[in-house]
């Protein structure tokens, strides 16, 4: 009665054996995967522009965010010319803005440096298919055509700087492409720069030169304003925001700020008082601003909430030019609703030559300089530099703009529930008849741990991995996981049981339930009609605890037959002797029962891939009622 497992794995349209084959033939380990520490189990080939790629997808310990891009040619050519940019085994990495000497140094440790500057969109998008990451500054768009043209290649983008609003990041996202940034090496540098604009402003030094250089001597003319004692408000109390604050305190300024999402005690901290936006804009004699541009910010600034603010308020802009609603602000500066404004960014870079802002006489303009200074740019170009490599190394971005950051600790932590999960998903789907057409899949995590400090985004991201990668060809990372499986119709829930244990360790248990299919293995089934099963981590290893209502207790590794048969004695000995008899290495047995001498499963892990005759040997076993066959 065994033989319907047999058919059933045979008709299976996922060709694990196929892969598997294939596997052994191209393993190779790339020399820039340092954290890959278990063997590849797909590879694909693809022909890009005449070259053979060879694109795996690397377990990690840690997570395997990307996948690497080696050629099958070993040779290593650096070239300029772009239709040549690659034909090595080293990544190749677009550089479309300059970027600081010792952030190209460590890139080119790495991976060939490619640096192309100026590009059209048009030269971009030819390029870019050859290149697995992008490093840019704000004057290169990174748009959804990009990425199309990247043929999925492309596997990170890295900003060399805050603002992403030149990155498509939806598009990013769809595409399975991580965005990094540089967060942190060039706040001070925008924040002097904001006080170099704020205080020349006040003091009108860039009209005052212009017109010395004129020839003229105009003392009357440029008197200007005292800074001490006035009411600065700081509009988005981020990093530049904070440290503006701080060095206009020290100028003696009274220093209130409005940001929806700053934290109380940071500002209390600097000594600043959070306020609301119209009683930050209706009470500061200057404003200066450091939101990013969102759609919610877009033009935030404009002919309505100027007319709120102070007649004479002086506004000084190193964030980004979008926020402002630039005609307004030539309105506002016309009727002297502004008295000045000090410009270092612009809704379109470089504005037009004829812009009436730029060229309106009470407003200094600098060409988006905020960043630019010589120790913001070497620390960004190290900072994007760190964070794309390893990003291509496979590990998890700790400046990850389109996925969740996991902290280093967590990560390991979480390392081998990781590969459980994975391995989980692979096998749920394995067990559907059919292997398609999973529609809703609930996780449930048993943990002792508040669920406060259980971040499980890595597990559902490496179980939807699990589920999907095997029957289709969609290649999942953390970036694209909710996308795809969204995309794809599956549903994955997610529940956390509270386990009595006080345990060291993160998680209990993990337990895949899907509904409403039907199982190749009916035995996974369990009363309500769920296929369920049940993983742990046991000293390290990722060990499969359940099958439907049996227990059972393998290590998760290599591949696996599931029986069901009657409880009875000598099967492992019947099972055993099939395999052995045909040089198929058992690496462990277990059985779980309900009952004594009525049902059992036995689960066998197997070193190698048993052929069909020998699949149809064990189901011709008298006391074995159905069987499976999973690649793990
Ligand atoms: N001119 C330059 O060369 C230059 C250099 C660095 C940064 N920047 C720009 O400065 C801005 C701030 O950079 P950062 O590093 O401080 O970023 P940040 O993320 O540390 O700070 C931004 C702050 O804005 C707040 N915010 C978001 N929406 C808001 C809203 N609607 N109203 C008020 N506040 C809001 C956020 O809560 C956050 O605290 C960014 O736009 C960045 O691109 C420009
Ligand atoms: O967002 C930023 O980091 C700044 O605007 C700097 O941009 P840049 O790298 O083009 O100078």
């Amino acid at each position: 009665m065994a033989t319907s497992s047999i058919s059933r794995a045979a008709k299976n349209p996922i060709n694990f054996s196929a892969r598997n084959v294939e596997s052994q033939k191209k393993q190779t380990h790339s020399r820039y995967l340092s954290f890959s520490h278990s063997t590849i189990s797909l590879q694909k080939l693809s022909l890009v522009k005449g070259y053979h790629i060879s694109r795996k997808l690397h377990k990690t310990a840690v997570f395997n965010v990307l996948e690497t891009v080696e050629s099958r040619s070993g040779s290593v050519s650096r070239t300029r010319d772009p239709d040549n940019v690659v034909n090595t085994e080293r990544p190749t990495i677009l550089v479309s803005e300059k970027l600081g000497e010792a952030g190209l140094d460590l890139l080119r440790t790495f991976g060939n440096v490619e640096c192309s500057y100026n590009l059209s969109p048009e030269e971009l998008c030819a390029k870019i298919s050859l290149c697995d990451a992008l490093i840019v500054r704000s004057g290169t768009k990174v748009t959804r055509q990009v990425f199309e043209a990247a043929k999925g290649r492309l596997k990170v983008v890295g900003r060399a700087g805050v603002g992403i609003d030149n990155v498509d990041l939806q598009a990013a996202t769809e595409f399975g492409c991580l965005v990094v940034n540089a967060p942190t090496a060039n706040t001070i540098a925008a924040a002097e720069h904001g006080i170099a604009l704020l205080a020349s402003m006040a003091r009108n030094v860039a009209q005052a030169d212009a017109s010395m250089k004129a020839g003229k001597w105009q003392r009357n003319k440029y008197v200007g304003v005292s800074l001490v004692g006035k009411t600065l408000a700081i509009m988005g109390f981020g990093k530049v925001g904070s440290e503006v604050a701080r060095r206009a305190k020290g100028l003696g300024m009274h220093v209130i700020a409005h940001d929806p999402y700053a934290p109380a005690d940071r500002a209390r901290a600097v000594g600043v008082e959070l306020v609301s936006f119209d009683q930050a804009i209706s009470t500061a004699d200057f404003i200066s601003l450091h939101m990013p541009l969102t759609p919610t910010t877009n033009k935030i600034f404009n002919d309505e909430t100027f007319s709120k603010m102070k007649k004479g308020v002086r506004i000084v802009n190193v964030a980004r030019g979008g926020v402002i609603d630039e005609d307004a602000l030539v309105r506002a500066l016309d009727n002297g609703t502004v008295a000045q404004a000090a410009l270092d960014v612009f809704t379109k870079e470089p504005p037009p030559n004829d812009s009436k802002l730029v060229q309106h006489e009470n407003v200094t303009v600098t060409p988006h300089l905020g960043a630019s200074t010589k120790e913001a740019q070497e620390g960004v170009a190290v900072e994007i530099a760190e964070a794309v490599v390893g990003a291509l190394k496979g590990e998890l971005s700790a400046t990850a703009v389109n996925a969740p950051m996991v902290p280093p600790e967590v990560l390991s932590e979480l390392a081998p529930y990781v590969t459980l999960s994975e391995k989980l998903g692979r096998l749920a789907v394995q067990l559907v008849a059919g292997g398609s057409g999973i529609q809703s899949v609930k996780v449930v995590y048993k943990s002792a741990r508040d669920p406060d400090n259980l971040d499980t985004r890595l597990l559902r991201a490496m179980i939807t991995k699990g589920i999907i990668e095997p029957i289709s060809d969609s290649h999942i990372n953390l970036v694209n996981a909710d996308f795809t499986a969204k995309q794809k119709g599956l549903r994955i829930s997610e529940e956390r049981v509270v386990a009595d244990s006080s345990s060291d360790y993160p998680i209990d248990s993990i337990q895949v339930h899907v509904s409403n299919v039907e199982s190749k293995f009916a035995s996974a089934l369990t009363d309500n009609g769920n296929i369920s099963i049940e993983g742990r981590v046991k000293y390290g290893i990722p060990h499969l605890t359940c099958v439907g209502s049996f227990g059972v207790d393998v290590s998760l590794d290599g591949n696996l037959i599931l029986c069901r048969q009657v409880d009875q004695p000598g099967m492992i000995g019947r099972v055993g002797n099939i395999l052995g008899e045909r040089n198929v290495n058992v690496s462990f047995m277990s059985v779980g029962r309900t009952v004594k001498r009525t049902k059992a499963i036995m689960a066998i892990g197997v070193d190698e891939e048993p052929d069909k005759d020998t699949l149809k040997k064990i189901g011709e076993v008298s006391a074995i009622e159905e069987f499976v066959f999973l690649d793990l």
